[in-house]
């Protein structure tokens, strides 16, 4: 039986869309743009809230690759450290051999947290030997950022830098200001912005004001910490609202802890109400040492599993393959497994491409 070229295309389209009409030329341009999705800046905090809060301290070296790696992943932003008290958090004792040693790559910035001017001095001293030695043309300098920090509650404040939040802020505005005469970016946490495990449920207000009072010391941007996640994507929501009634959304990131596994989901919350830019961890790792029980943050892997075909992108020189490999090298470093769920999936789904049987 000869088949003519009307069935034959009949049988390639189904009647119902011969008969729809053609959109209109302008259209069907547009169906095909491709649509631009908005940037999220990733502010990669493993290597410092992750690790500070582990039960020995991870060998320069490790932390060292573990940099070396989030760079070579894509990252722009990884918080490297704290020149924080090693009496008091002493897995972080050896940042400066850590940002001495880590390949500093071109564009990429690498924070570490400054409790004090004590803590200033330090790093000062070390970028001032950086200045004048000779690999000082060869490579960028071992930091060009701060990161300083406070809370909404003055019970956290007080057991986490031993002095309220005014003391904190107090302390905080001669460095602030010392550190951007130097040249350096400074950005400013909050920490406690949802619950407080020593005084309960936060004023959003008091977030709001520690936030103001951070932006008029000079920080490009205030992170806001959900410390112990509790948070929900509505309390999260709320407490935007309440903060940006006076702090352009522009100015702030999102910090969130996975404790209660609604980490992605605050991330999303918080984009959707403009936020762009959000603190991760790789594997997930980490907790403040301050705030018992809380887990680490919401997990790198996670968060850009999540942005995938949605309006947000990190950015194209971000691979998640690689994030992934790295939360699983840097977990077996510290004897566990990743506890981000994107990185557990996307590892089996990689090893069950090699394998017969079901897959993911
Ligand atoms: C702020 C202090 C120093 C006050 O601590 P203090 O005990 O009141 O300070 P001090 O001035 O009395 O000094 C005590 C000793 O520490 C030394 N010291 C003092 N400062 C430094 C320094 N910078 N570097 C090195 N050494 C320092 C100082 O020299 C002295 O030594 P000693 O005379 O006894 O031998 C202390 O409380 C501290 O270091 N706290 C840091 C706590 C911390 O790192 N917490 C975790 C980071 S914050 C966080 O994780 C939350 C966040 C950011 O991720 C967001 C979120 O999730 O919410």
């Amino acid at each position: 039986m000869s088949v003519t070229s009307a069935s034959r295309t009949a049988l390639r389209y189904p009647l119902r869309r011969l008969l729809r009409p053609a959109a209109p030329r302008s259209a069907r341009m547009f169906a095909s743009a491709p649509q631009a999705k908005t940037l999220v800046k990733i502010m990669e905090v493993g290597p410092r809230d992750g690790l500070q809060n582990e039960k020995g301290v991870v060998p320069v070296d490790v932390k060292v690759e573990l940099i070396n790696r989030l760079g070579e992943a894509g990252l722009k932003h990884i918080e490297a450290g704290s020149f924080v008290s090693p009496k008091w958090v002493p897995q972080m004792g050896g940042t400066a051999e850590v940002i001495s040693q880590m390949e500093r790559l071109p564009g990429v910035h690498y924070p570490v947290l400054v409790p004090n001017q004590r803590g200033l001095d330090n790093l000062s001293s070390l970028l001032a030997e950086y200045a004048s030695s000779p690999s000082a043309a060869a490579q960028p300098p071992p930091t060009d950022e701060i990161a300083i920090f406070t809370a909404a509650t003055d019970a956290f404040c007080q057991a986490n830098t031993n002095t309220t939040v005014a003391g904190s802020l107090a302390r905080l505005a001669p460095v602030a200001r010392a550190a951007l005469a130097q040249g350096l970016r400074v950005r400013g946490y909050v920490s406690v912005v949802i619950t407080c495990p020593y005084s309960g449920q936060v004023d959003y207000g008091r977030v709001r004001e520690v936030a103001e009072a951070l932006l008029a010391m000079g920080c490009y941007e205030v992170s806001l910490g959900d410390t112990v996640g509790t948070g929900t994507p509505a309390a999260v929501s709320e407490m935007l609202r309440e903060v940006t009634k006076t702090v352009p959304v522009e100015k702030l990131a999102g910090h969130f802890h996975d404790t209660f596994g609604t980490g992605v989901a605050n991330v999303m919350a918080a984009l959707d109400l403009g936020v762009r830019t959000i603190d991760s961890s790789i594997g997930g790792l980490g907790g403040c040492p301050y705030s018992p029980g809380a887990t680490g943050n919401v997990a790198t892997e996670d968060v850009l599993y999540a942005l995938q075909g949605s309006q947000y992108t990190a950015g194209p020189g971000v691979s998640l393959d690689k994030l992934v490999e790295t939360g699983w090298w840097i977990s077996e470093q510290l004897g566990r497994e990743t506890v981000s769920r994107a990185g557990k999936a996307l590892r089996l789904k990689k090893l069950q491409e090699h394998a017969d049987g079901p897959k993911l």
